[in-house]
Order: structure tokens, then C-alpha cells, then sequence
């Protein structure tokens, strides 16, 4: 819209500043190079030598070199220029997106508290919350291991077990450096819990489930029914995260992705029979 300051100078003569030369206001493309006749007229305007004043050092830097550039390019803006544009859509549509997420998460908090719609379903998502807790599969991880009397059962197990570790280091790392709140419908009656997971991004439950099917499927020898239950496990532990109003489905969708991941650095750092004799040997 043309600001009042605009209009009180349309009594002047058709080159005014903006207006053409049937008395309309004249847009001006971003991407053009306004005439001539309006460049003049900024130069004597004090609102609009405010306004160059106020333009970025990029485009400031880019001013004396950028008319050679934009005459030689037919009117185009220098790269650097036209770049600028983009964090804003890339903002529009990151801010669409969360936007959904909000509205989607809070939709499917649906045993966000006992009075919730599908309330009478909490106590089953707290069951499932729990078999995806850092505790039960650290403390069974560990049994197992004791219990284990063949080298190739410990060397699964010890691995098993500095992957938990690796998890709860990560998710705790995204956890304090992403700083996003818990949805506000989020009731906090979690069991044992770090300082970090009063924060939502990722779901460390959706990081650990991921990883933990993945090693599991890859190093057990499971008949088939277990291996679907393994997987339609880890995917229960995601949706119970969003059901219970714990985390946002972003949340969950980062966190499956994150532990899927993680299971790759976990056969990376893998330790072999070798390396963990050197281990025993230096802890005895
Ligand atoms: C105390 C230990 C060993 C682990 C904490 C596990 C825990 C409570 C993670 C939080 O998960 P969400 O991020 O999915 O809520």
C-alpha cells in the first residue's frame, strides 16, 4: 500500500516517485532495476536515503559492481542477491510445518491425561513407555551379559550395551542443544528421568526402539513372528510417545530416523571378541 507520505506528494508531476504517468502507483519488481526516472528522485528523498542507508552490507558491497553486473546480466540481481530470498521461504515453510506438527501432536495426545478421549488407553502406553525405558534395557542388557556363557553371547550383549550408552550420550547431546519444550499437554509423571528429558527433541524412546530392533534383528536368530513383533514393537513405543502427549510427532519422526542412525556407528565402533579380551585383561 502507498504510505501517506507517498500520497500527499501526488500533486506532483507524473515522474514523482512511484507514481506513473497516468497518476497510478507503479510496483516495482524486486528483481528489476527501477527506471531511471525513480533512481534520480530517491537520491533527493530523505525517507528513501534512510532506507539504502538501512540495506544489508551484502547488498551494499554488492551496489557498485552490482549495476555493472545487472546491466551485463539484462536487469537480473547478482546471485547473492537473489539467495537472500530464499531463508525467508525456507523460514515460511519451516513455520507451516511446525505449525502442523503443533496442531497434529495435539490432536493425537489422545491419552494425554485420564479424562483425555482415549484416557481409559493410558495405562497400556505407560506398559508400552516402559519397554522402551533407558532402565529395563540397560538393567536386562546387563543380566544378560552375566548370565551369558558363550564369548559370541557376551560380545553381543557388551555391545549391545555400550550402544544403550551411546543413545542416552546423543539423544542427551540433541536433547540440551535443541532445547525444545515438551507439548503443553504433556503431563510429566515419566519414570526416572535425566535433567535433559524435561526437553521433547528427539524421543529418546523412538531412538532407542529404532536401534534396539535393528540390533536385535540383526543379531538374533528370530523366526519370523518375532521378527514382525520386534518391529511392530518399536513402532507402538513412536506412537505411544505422541498418544501419551510426551512429545511432538516430530519428535518421534527425528528420533526413529536418529536411532536407525545410531545403528550404524554402533557396527562401526563395533567391538570385537579380540578387543574386549585386551579389555578384560587391562580391568583384571
Ligand atoms: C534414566 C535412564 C537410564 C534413561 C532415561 C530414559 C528416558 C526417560 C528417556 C526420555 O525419553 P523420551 O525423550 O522419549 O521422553
Amino acid at each position: 500500500m502507498p504510505s501517506p507520505k507517498a500520497k500527499s506528494s501526488g500533486g506532483r508531476s507524473s515522474s514523482s516517485p512511484g507514481v506513473g504517468g497516468n497518476g497510478r502507483y507503479e510496483f516495482m519488481s524486486l528483481n528489476r532495476r527501477p527506471p531511471q526516472h525513480l533512481l534520480q528522485r530517491q537520491g533527493s528523498d530523505p525517507t528513501s536515503t534512510r532506507l539504502r542507508a538501512s540495506e544489508s552490507p551484502t547488498r551494499r558491497r554488492g551496489s557498485g559492481s552490482s549495476n555493472a553486473s545487472t546491466s551485463s546480466t539484462g536487469g537480473q540481481l547478482p546471485e547473492e542477491d537473489c539467495m537472500r530470498l530464499n531463508p525467508s521461504i525456507v523460514g515460511i515453510t519451516l513455520s507451516s510445518l511446525l505449525a502442523m506438527d503443533l496442531w497434529l501432536s495435539k490432536r493425537l495426545g489422545v491419552c494425554a491425561c485420564e479424562d483425555s478421549s482415549w484416557g481409559s488407553m493410558r495405562p497400556l502406553m505407560k506398559l508400552i513407555e516402559i519397554s522402551g525405558h533407558g532402565i529395563p534395557w540397560l538393567a536386562g542388557t546387563a543380566y544378560c551379559l552375566y548370565k551369558s556363557d558363550s564369548t559370541a553371547g557376551q560380545e553381543v550383549m557388551l555391545n549391545l550395551l555400550m550402544a544403550l550408552v551411546l543413545d542416552l550420550i546423543l539423544v542427551g547431546v540433541v536433547k540440551a542443544v535443541v532445547r525444545r519444550r515438551r507439548p503443553a499437554h504433556n503431563r510429566m509423571d515419566m519414570f526416572a528421568t535425566f535433567s535433559v528429558d524435561g526437553y521433547s527433541f528427539p524421543s529418546g524412546h523412538a531412538t532407542r526402539a529404532a536401534m534396539c530392533a535393528r540390533f536385535l534383528l540383526a543379531h538374533l536368530v528370530l523366526a519370523a513372528p518375532l521378527r514382525v513383533l520386534v518391529l511392530l514393537w518399536a513402532v507402538l513405543v513412536g506412537f505411544s510417545r505422541v498418544l501419551l502427549g510426551r512429545h511432538h510427532v516430530t519428535d518421534v519422526a527425528f528420533g526413529f530416523g536418529m536411532g536407525y542412525c545410531q545403528y550404524n556407528l554402533v557396527e562401526v565402533l563395533w567391538m570385537s571378541p579380540a578387543i574386549l579380551h585386551g579389555l578384560i585383561r587391562q580391568l583384571a
